[in-house]
């Protein structure tokens, strides 16, 4: 399988989102909130593990930042966020209780409405504020959390409020579901600074970052969107998704998480 540069991952986005691959950013969203809410029902039971933390990445406040990066510019803004709010409602429906934290939201439709969605399904989004005192609030009644924080157009360093949110999240001893890549990792070269989430599960997105080869863990592919003449165009060579599954669980280096489950 091949793992994919930041530059590449942002390729395949835009040729899925081209008149070739047709398909609109809310269909890809929904499919890879899907997948992420599959992974983590599959690995922590709602039994044990009901009280989910979803944490959302920068809504356009970013796109100031956006301006100063033709790769962000060109793949619009903000995806990772979107694929949390989805993530959340999916939850909801599979039974758990999730609580959405973003510090950051966007004012544009789309997030307006996947924020309207989750709030429909009863699921309690967090005041946006810098302050990060509710964060530790909420981590100390969750069982998991989903980190949909950063994707394949971070770049360090990281900024505020998010260069404070990372070490809490890895300072609480709940175990961290992660979007695609460990939030504050970079996309290539994987946690070099030391400053990235320590997740427990990866599901990584169309196919896995360069920066993912060093994560131990749960390692799972979702997004099952990507039709056989895209994969093929960019040498993918993609595993097989289980019968009617969102997501595949690839070989990893080692099982030994941080947490049990
Ligand atoms: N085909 C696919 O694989 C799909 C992937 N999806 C998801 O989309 C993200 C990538 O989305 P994108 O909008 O390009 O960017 P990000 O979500 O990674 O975030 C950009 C956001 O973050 C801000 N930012 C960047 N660096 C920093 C920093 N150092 N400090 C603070 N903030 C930062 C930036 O300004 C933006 O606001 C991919 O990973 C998948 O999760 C979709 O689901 C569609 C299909
Ligand atoms: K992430």
């Amino acid at each position: 399988m091949r793992y994919l540069t930041a530059r590449i991952a942002q390729q395949i986005d835009e040729e899925l989102m081209s008149a070739v691959g047709a398909f609109s950013l809310d269909q890809l969203m929904e499919l890879a909130g899907l997948a992420c809410a599959q992974a983590l029902a599959t690995v922590y039971r709602k039994d044990t593990h009901s009280r989910v933390l979803v944490c959302c990445g920068p809504g356009n406040q970013g796109l100031f930042f956006a301006l100063l990066s033709e790769r962000v510019l060109l793949t619009g803004p903000d995806v990772q966020g979107g694929d949390g709010l989805v993530a959340a409602r999916h939850l909801g429906m599979f039974g758990y209780r999730p609580i959405v934290y973003m510090p950051k939201p966007g004012s544009k439709d789309i997030y307006k409405h996947l924020q309207t969605q989750c709030e429909n399904m009863g699921i309690t989004i967090i005041p946006p504020s810098n302050d990060l005192g509710p964060l530790v609030e909420a981590l100390s009644n969750s069982d998991v959390v989903l980190d949909a924080i950063f994707g394949f157009s971070f770049l360090p360093p990281i900024r505020a409020p998010f260069d404070g949110v990372l070490p809490i999240l890895n300072d609480a001893g709940v175990p961290i579901v992660s979007v695609d890549i460990p939030s504050g990792w970079n996309v290539e070269k994987g946690n070099d600074l030391g400053v990235g989430l320590k997740s427990d599960v990866l599901v990584s997105l169309t196919a896995p970052k360069e920066g993912a080869k060093d994560f131990i863990g749960t390692h799972f592919l979702g997004g099952r969107f990507v039709p056989k003449s895209i994969a093929e165009k960019f040498q993918l060579d993609l595993p097989a998704y289980p019968d009617f599954q969102q997501i595949v669980e690839l070989e990893s280096q080692s099982k030994s998480n941080r947490h049990q489950y």
